[in-house]
């Protein structure tokens, strides 16, 4: 007898014959088709156990089929298999009702194990075709981003907590917004909070919310995080930084489901989906004492682990064109890349991660003339990164010295020079663009204001005084050139 019977559907023979000859080793009768056209046929008249389909198909793509499908058959279970390894590929069979979503090339026994799995799952209810998306959240097709966008794409339809772990800059907010954007609460809000940005002592009350006259300072009673992300999705970055009484706090919005503001009595319920996020491994804090063990357990239900760039060093042309083209999009000038200098970007570590990426390639949108992008300039542009100025986030004492020399040996003021010396001679005979002064303003603005956040721990208080800015200036500041809120280097 056998273990059902299996409708492949696929353009290209040799796919249709290795997948046909695996599912039959395994016990599974085979039907194979090369056109959407006959697999409809077959699935209109009732036949097949399960569906294993190709994408791009000579007469119609599975996408516009697998809606027809799953409104004819619900419980038909389909597996997709594509070569066009995106992230909305991954997304789109999983809207559109897939039960799994296979990146070409596969591994056979992968395809052999969720045939399995799928045919003695209980049946489950179709889900409804979702609308089209044109934009792209997150770009790269290496296998290591293939995992994530699978297990994206299985977390879409689901509220489980996701804890995601991975280095500054590799993604983790814009993973956390891909699952809210994406899911079943897109139609609520994204709320995002950063422990390590916020004044330890008021991480309760920005959470929670507090009632009028329940603290110094506190006139009026004020919404928490929890109260604005109500029906949406909470991302609690850097939790590795929420002190232990928040700790203990959120544990309890966990197990209950409510809360009570900071200074109030009755308990508020809430409906609210978590996704956090860290770069520091958990599992040692708790062993120094530093996190709670049950809250940990309760966060990392689903865990997400975002590889490094220099892992996924394939994803880098990707990037670099996603980000040049975003840079047009922003009024910047069309950049070419030369493949050499894309060799070069793929033999840098990237401390980082994708926004170190995203900064190079802005920086080079913005500020330099050629319209091709040499290996030379890269390596001008990567080398100059080595030497980080590390000494402007050190105590003043260490940069205290007569012509506060930085780690390069250079003044701050010199290494500005000799980059603008470079550009200009970069540029020949003709002119940089045009806003020069206050792109080059902003190329120092902003690692100022963030060695100054970083170094105050991103108490902007404290960070205006350092600056001797007013606090409303620094605000603006950091409103207006997008300044992520980090972490203070320990
Ligand atoms: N896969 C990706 N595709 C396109 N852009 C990306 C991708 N991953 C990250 N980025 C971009 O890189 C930048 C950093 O990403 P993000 O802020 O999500 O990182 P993070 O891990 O949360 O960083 P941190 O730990 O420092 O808060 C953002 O501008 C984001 O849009």
């Amino acid at each position: 007898m056998t273990r059902g019977e299996i409708l492949v559907a696929d353009d290209d023979a040799a796919i249709r014959t290795v997948v046909a000859q695996a599912l039959s080793r395994a016990g599974y009768e085979v039907r194979t088709t090369g056109t959407a056209a006959t697999l409809w046929r077959w699935v209109q008249s009732g036949e097949g156990d399960l569906v294993v389909t190709d994408v791009v198909m000579p007469d119609e793509n599975a996408f516009e089929l697998l809606p027809r499908i799953k409104k004819l058959r619900p419980e038909l279970p389909i597996v997709v298999m594509s070569a066009q390894n995106t992230f909305m590929t991954a997304i789109r069979a999983s809207e559109r009702g897939a039960y799994d979503y296979l990146p070409k090339p596969f591994d056979l026994k992968e395809l052999v194990g969720i045939v399995g799995r799928a045919l003695a799952e209980p049946k489950k209810q179709a889900v409804g075709a979702g609308e089209e998306f044109e934009r792209m959240p997150l770009v790269g097709r290496s296998p290591a981003m293939q995992e994530i966008y699978r297990s994206l794409a299985r977390l879409m339809l689901t509220d489980l907590t996701v804890l995601i772990h991975g280095e500054s800059g590799t993604g983790k907010e814009l993973v956390a917004r891909a699952l809210h954007d994406y899911g079943k609460r897109k139609k609520g809000p994204f709320v995002a909070i950063n422990m390590a940005a916020i004044p330890r002592d008021l991480i309760e009350s920005e959470l929670f919310g507090h009632e009028k006259g329940a603290f110094t300072g506190a006139a009026q009673r004020s919404a928490g995080r929890f109260e604005q992300a109500e029906g949406g999705t909470l991302f609690l970055d850097e939790i590795g930084d929420m002190p232990m009484e928040a700790q203990t706090r959120l544990l309890r919005v966990l197990q209950q489901g409510e809360y009570t503001t900071v200074g109030g009595r009755t308990a508020i319920k809430t409906n609210v989906r978590i996704v956090a996020a860290t770069n520091k491994d958990l599992r040692i804090l708790i062993q120094q004492g530093l996190f709670r063990e049950d809250l940990y357990f309760r966060l990392n239900v689903v865990p997400l682990r975002l590889p490094p760039l220099r892992e996924r060093t394939e994803d880098i042309p990707d990037l670099a064109h996603h980000f040049f083209k975003q840079a047009v999009a922003e009024g910047l000038p069309q950049k070419y890349i030369e493949q050499a200098a894309l060799d070069r970007m793929k033999r840098y570590r990237w401390p980082g991660n994708i926004r170190e990426l995203e900064n190079l390639i802005r920086r080079l949108a913005a500020l330099h003339p050629q319209e091709v992008v040499s290996e030379a300039l890269i390596e001008a542009e990567l080398s100059a990164e080595a030497p980080r100025p590390a000494s402007l986030l050190a105590p003043s004492g260490a940069t205290a010295g007569a012509d506060r020399e930085l780690e390069s040996g250079q003044t701050l003021s010199s290494s500005v020079e000799t980059h603008l010396a470079r550009l200009f001679r970069d540029c020949g005979e003709v002119l940089p663009p045009p806003g020069l002064y206050h792109r080059v303003l902003r190329e120092i603005e902003v690692p100022l204001i963030s060695a100054a956040l970083a170094a105050t721990r991103g108490n902007q208080i404290k960070a205006a005084e350092l600056l001797g800015l007013n606090r409303n200036t620094l605000r603006k500041k950091i409103n207006d050139l997008d300044i992520r809120l980090m972490r203070a280097p320990r």
